[in-house]
């Protein structure tokens, strides 16, 4: 099977990582994901492995009901799910079918270990003391070769050398491959899939061009909980304490040692934030409120609704569980335990649980600074009255929306006027001061070349067609140390490709480790047509469903200038390349943002 073939089906680039047993390939992996991890890249392994393989143990639930005869088994918890299947082939599993069941949505990358033979572009790894030759001079697919003595190379080897041992290096090398790779292209469709079209990149791919070319700022600060709302969390935050602290009652009611008694002699009442002196004995109970910590001696609490006191003895209805209404001492979080990982953003539940360690001054990442302008003769400030065949400007009133939503620090540059050396000073002050430029307007074809002209003598910047609707077109690249991203000028394509491209630019530069978007599935319940070859982004309204599903319509009239439909809908309606139709009831993906809004 060519690559092509094998890779047609790819969202993203998939590498396989190539050598002879011993090279160290998973020792190699063990200490790039984690490089990869910390450049804000999220990567699928696929491993090739025996043909009786175990992920799971004799006796536990999921074994044995595979071994009884689950043909799909599979195992989820809040944080993870494995999904066994036998599929017994000859020979080899089918890698193409292997990386179908990879989530591609949620990651930039799939590395493959151990199918050495199929065509698929790959990393070699070779080290000397494991004798064996190189695998390129017969494998054109291969990318790059990191070896641990570059003395042993042919001298006419042309590929890019790397050292095995420097990590840095091979991760810089992963990073070019994401930037530079291009999905296999659809296979022609009919009169509408035309040249044009062909050439444009996937929203995928875009993004991950995009996000190979950032760096998540380094520059830290520690502030007070309040002042670190919004900011992302510069390292681990470790638990300094118990909590719950001490073993606490969740109930007002009675302590008890559980037991069958009928009835208990009432010895002391103990409150929160007190404690009680001493030791219950057997048939002893002690007032408790809830919260209080649990005296010596006791395991259970019985809620006062079940309690009849009299005369210093109490009785109680039903039978006792042992530990009933007992919050153990670190039950939520134990002493060292990391309580929130460096990359998280603080919102409210973040502050409170900081708040709840004590842990009063966090250290956060600043605040990455985003300057923005609009172009274009006929665009007018809100503050001035509207000129005759003009518009006024709201692209620049969006964008500081949603910027300031993602805490960043906005520098608004107004409405640059339509001469070149306007747009160079602008256009170079504002990289001076700033992490990321955003401009809007002027950059699909036809438009006043000062702009581009001025871009192209202030920096790099590539002009893409990308294969979605709204937000064609898009300007990317680097005005000295700063971002650049010319967004199209309809006000609804600027907040799409704003959503799409700049939002996870902006997280992964924040240092935010959860930066793709969350997607999350919907039954239309109407009919939705898209082209198929380009991602369509409807304005949704996503709502509960009779039914208590998630359902999603169009919010009407999908122009890319129609701004109200952003006011009306709740989410994007995420109609993929392969997709041109969908049917009312059927699923489809959804992307809500409110929290940008
Ligand atoms: N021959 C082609 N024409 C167009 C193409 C194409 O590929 N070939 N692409 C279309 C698409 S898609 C879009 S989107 C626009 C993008 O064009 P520009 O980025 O050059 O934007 P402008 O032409 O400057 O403006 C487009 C539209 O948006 C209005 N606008 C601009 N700035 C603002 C603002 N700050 N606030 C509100 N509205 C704004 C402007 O008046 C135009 O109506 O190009 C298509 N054409
Ligand atoms: O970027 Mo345009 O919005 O597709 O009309």
């Amino acid at each position: 099977m060519s690559a092509d073939t094998l890779l047609s089906d790819c969202r993203v680039p998939v590498l396989g990582i190539c050598a002879y047993s011993g090279t160290g390939k998973t020792t190699l992996l063990l200490k790039l994901l984690p490089e990869l991890n910390r450049r804000g890249l999220k990567v699928a392994v696929v491993k090739h492995a025996h043909h009786n393989f175990e992920v799971d143990k004799p006796g536990k639930d999921s074994f044995e009901l595979r071994k009884a005869g689950a043909d799909q088994m599979l195992i989820g918890s809040s944080n993870r799910r494995a999904l066994m299947m036998e599929r017994p082939v000859e020979g080899d599993p089918d890698l193409k079918e292997l990386l179908a069941m990879i989530d591609q949505s949620r990651v930039d990358l799939i590395l493959v270990e151990g199918f050495k033979k199929l065509a698929l572009p790959k990393l070699e790894l070779h080290r000397a003391e494991v004798g064996k030759p190189f695998v390129f001079t017969h494998d054109p697919l291969i990318q790059a070769i990191a070896c641990d003595d570059a003395t042993q190379l042919p001298a006419d080897c042309t590929l890019p050398q790397l050292s095995i041992n420097d990590v840095d290096a091979i991760a810089d090398f992963v990073q070019g491959f994401i930037a530079s790779w291009t999905p296999v292209a659809p296979a022609p469709l009919g009169p509408s899939c035309d040249s044009v079209e062909r050439k444009q990149l996937s929203v995928n791919q875009s993004v991950a061009r995009i996000l190979a070319k950032v760096s998540p700022l380094r520059d830290t600060e520690s502030l007070s909980l309040t002042e670190a709302r919004g900011r992302v969390l510069a390292s681990d935050a470790i638990s300094p304490i118990n909590v719950p602290q001490h073993t606490n009652s969740a109930m007002d009611g009675y302590a008890v040692a559980h037991g069958d008694a009928d009835e208990y002699t009432v010895v002391g009442e103990v409150f929160a934030g007190h404690a009680f002196d001493g030791v219950v004995g057997a048939g002893e109970a002690v007032k408790i409120m809830t919260g209080a910590p649990l005296p010596a001696g006791v395991d259970s609490v019985v809620m006062r609704e079940l309690a009849q006191e009299q005369d210093g003895k109490v009785r109680f209805d039903g039978a006792i569980e042992p530990g009933q209404n007992v919050r153990q001492a670190g039950e939520d979080i134990q002493v060292g335990a990391t309580a929130l990982t460096a990359g998280a953003r603080i919102g409210a539940a973040e502050m409170g649980l900081l708040a709840s360690l004590g842990l009063a001054q966090p250290t956060v990442y600043r605040r990455p600074k985003v300057a923005i302008f609009s172009t274009g003769d006929e665009v007018c400030a809100p503050e001035q009255p509207l000129k005759p065949n003009c518009i006024f400007d709201a692209n620049r009133f969006s964008l500081h929306g949603m910027l300031a939503q993602l805490g960043c620090d906005v520098i608004d540059l107004g409405i640059i006027e339509d001469s070149e050396a306007a747009m160079i000073a602008a256009l170079s002050g504002a990289a001076e001061q700033a992490d990321v430029v955003i401009s809007s307007g002027g950059v699909s074809v036809g438009d006043a070349d000062f702009i581009k002209d001025a871009l192209a003598k202030l920096g790099t910047i590539d002009f893409w067609k990308i294969a979605m609707r709204p937000g064609r077109p898009l300007a990317f690249g680097s005005i000295g140390n700063a971002l650049f991203f010319g967004l199209p000028g309809n006000p609804v394509a600027v907040m799409v490709s704003f959503m799409q491209f700049v939002q996870p630019a902006l997280r992964k530069l924040a240092g935010e480790a959860n930066w793709q978007p969350q997607l999350i599935r919907a039954i239309a319940t109407e009919p939705m047509r898209s082209r198929s070859g380009r991602t369509e982004f409807s304005r949704g309204v996503a709502s509960l469903g009779a039914g208590g599903q998630l359902e999603v319509r169009t919010t009407g009239s999908q122009g890319s200038g129609i701004l109200s439909s952003m006011v009306q809908a709740n989410c994007l309606i995420v109609l993929e390349e392969a997709v041109d139709q969908v049917r009312p009831g059927e699923p489809v993906w959804v992307q809500p943002f409110a929290d940008l809004m």
